[in-house]
């Protein structure tokens, strides 16, 4: 049975959609508004412009790839929707980073895991950060709205092996544990949302605000990158942008973008690059500082029945247990989790080489893996990562201090304690020096005693944030909380550089949330004055 694309569909009925590799002139394109990156922030934006009747521009770096070419294969997946193909890291290495880079942006393979904004977080934001009118109770409305035009529900199927046995180890520890809400619509449970859905149930921008964008009348400019927002005084007047080829190198041929408002969603990193690389005013030399990543640590662990942690909802289960232990600015809390365990992406998180790495990748199926997500950016030590410009594009300098450690130390405790309460064999942190542990009384010893250090220790992010903050306090914020830049009439910043902190949460819900509701007040602001 075919599965219907509403990529090809949308194309077939006459979209605008300029793929850059096929310019082959300099070109310019205007619009009433131009929106850089079709991720989270920027499809929610588009869509909400173009129905309140504003034209609206969608520039992604990235390729339009769609169900059509999504294939389940890690090989394709990688090099063709992820940043860097997937190998994105921290300027010291410590840090693997995956982040999207094609039209849907990190959402068309992300892992469909859907929470509102935690109270602790907007209330910190509010007292420290100040951010104003973002309380729970103000954002209730356009969580729902996102919850309802994304299909968010709770997902009521039992849940795969590897989520199953985060469940069980919560039981049997008496430790809070809630069923995931997902974006998707007749879900397969295949297991693949990181490859790109391939039946199209991932309620992704992909498949939702960018088609309804386009089927408005929207454009989309797709393997074109900006480069440059030229401004002047108070006002952005263009953006500059290449195109880039079949392999996402620069072409040569420039693009010239002219709106009357310019929206950045190129995301958490990106954003601040464009910023910095275009010299923005920045009086108190934020840009880029504060980015923050929900430092993960990994543990393994071997049953004796499979688990096959490649099937399946990847993620419906998580563990708030040890998040908020001792209040916001307290010690470092993690979130409990597990990711999808597919070949090349577990193979490349896990420990040693040659015939250790053979062995244990030959119980790969018997494999779970538990993650835990430390929430940085609350305490005084966690001030998280800064980007820096190199010639050719940019680092980001994340460094992982004596709080990160001992917040990972009490991490890799949790997850061990957790796994062997559900009933594993062997539990492997994800640490070099210490091997597959038999017991908890093991694992508690060697946890407490084991050498954690960058580049020892395995450490990775899907989750990006901040670098350009909300707030209304120009010392503390380049854009206020509607996301209007404090020092631009016609800027916004729409994605998830805007948080003042790590979430605490899985970030997608939040940055549709804070969009919806600052698009359409952008939209208001726009509509009003035309
Ligand atoms: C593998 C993976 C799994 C994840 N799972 C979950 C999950 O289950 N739940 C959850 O809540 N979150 C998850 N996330 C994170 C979530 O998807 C992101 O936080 C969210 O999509 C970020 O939205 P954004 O708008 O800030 O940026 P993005 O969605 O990353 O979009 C930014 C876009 O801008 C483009 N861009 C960048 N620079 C330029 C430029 N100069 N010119 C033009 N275009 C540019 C990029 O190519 C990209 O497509 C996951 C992420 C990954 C990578």
């Amino acid at each position: 049975m075919a599965i219907p694309d509403p990529i090809v569909e949308g194309l077939a009925s006459g979209w605008h959609h300029i793929d850059g590799s096929h310019l082959d002139a300099p070109t310019t394109l205007e619009a009433d508004v131009v929106i850089v990156g079709s991720g989270a922030g920027g499809g929610v934006a588009a869509e909400i412009l173009t129905q309140a009747g504003l034209s609206v521009i969608i520039i992604e770096a990235g390729p339009l790839k769609s169900s059509e070419s999504f294939n389940m294969e890690e090989r394709r997946a990688y090099p063709n929707l992820y940043q860097q193909a997937a190998s994105m890291k921290t300027k010291d290495k410590a840090i693997g980073i995956f982040q999207g880079r094609a039209v849907g942006g990190s959402t068309t393979i992300n892992w469909t895991t859907s929470i509102r904004t935690p109270d602790e977080a907007l209330r910190f934001w509010g007292a420290e950060k100040s951010v104003s009118g973002l309380t729970s109770d103000i954002l209730a409305p356009w969580f729902e709205r996102m919850e309802r035009r994304l299909n968010i529900t709770e997902w009521s199927i039992e849940p795969n092996n590897n989520n199953l046995a985060l469940k069980r180890g919560c039981e049997a520890l008496g430790w809070q544990h809630t069923v995931i809400k997902r974006n998707v619509a007749g879900c397969w449970n295949t297991g693949y949302c990181g490859m790109g859905c391939p039946v199209n149930a991932k309620q992704s921008m992909l498949v939702t605000t960018i088609p309804a964008a386009l089927s408005q009348g929207a454009t989309l400019v797709s393997r074109v990158k900006v480069t440059k927002i030229e401004h002047h005084k108070q006002q952005v007047f263009a953006l500059k942008a290449q195109v880039l080829n079949d392999s996402l190198m620069p072409t040569g041929v420039e693009v010239l973008f002219k709106a009357k408002h310019y929206i950045l969603s190129a995301g958490a990193i990106h954003t601040p690059t464009l910023m910095l690389r275009s010299k923005l005013p920045d009086p108190y030399q934020l840009i880029g500082k504060r980015t923050f990543l929900h430092p993960t640590l990994l543990s393994g662990a071997v049953f004796n029945d499979a688990i096959n942690g490649h099937s399946g909802a990847p993620q419906s289960i998580y563990s708030d247990q040890f998040v908020w232990p001792n209040g916001a600015s307290g010690e470092l809390g993690y979130k409990l989790e597990v990711p999808p365990i597919h070949p090349v992406l577990i193979a490349s998180k896990t420990l040693g080489y040659g015939q250790s790495h053979a062995q244990l990748m030959a119980q790969f199926n018997q494999l779970q893996v538990t993650i835990a997500l430390v929430r940085d950016g609350y305490h005084n030590d966690s001030q998280g990562g800064q980007v820096q410009l190199t010639d050719n594009g940019f680092n980001l300098d994340y460094p992982l201090n004596d709080v990160f450690w001992g917040a990972a130390r009490r991490a890799f405790a949790s997850m061990a304690e957790l796994q062997f309460a559900a009933g594993a064999k062997q539990v492997l942190p994800m640490s070099e020096g210490v091997g597959p542990l038999s017991s908890w009384a093991e694992a508690k010893q060697a946890i407490a005693e084991m050498t954690l250090a960058p580049l020892k220790t395995i450490v990775a992010s899907a989750h990006v944030m901040g670098g350009c903050p909300m707030g209304e306090d120009p010392a503390m914020a380049m854009v206020n909380s509607q996301g209007q830049s404090h020092y631009f009439d016609n800027l916004s910043v729409m994605d998830g550089s805007i948080f003042p902190t790590s979430l605490g949460a899985n970030p997608q819900l939040s940055i549709y949330a804070i969009t919806a509701k600052n698009a359409t007040a952008l939209a208001q602001r726009l509509t009003s004055a035309q």
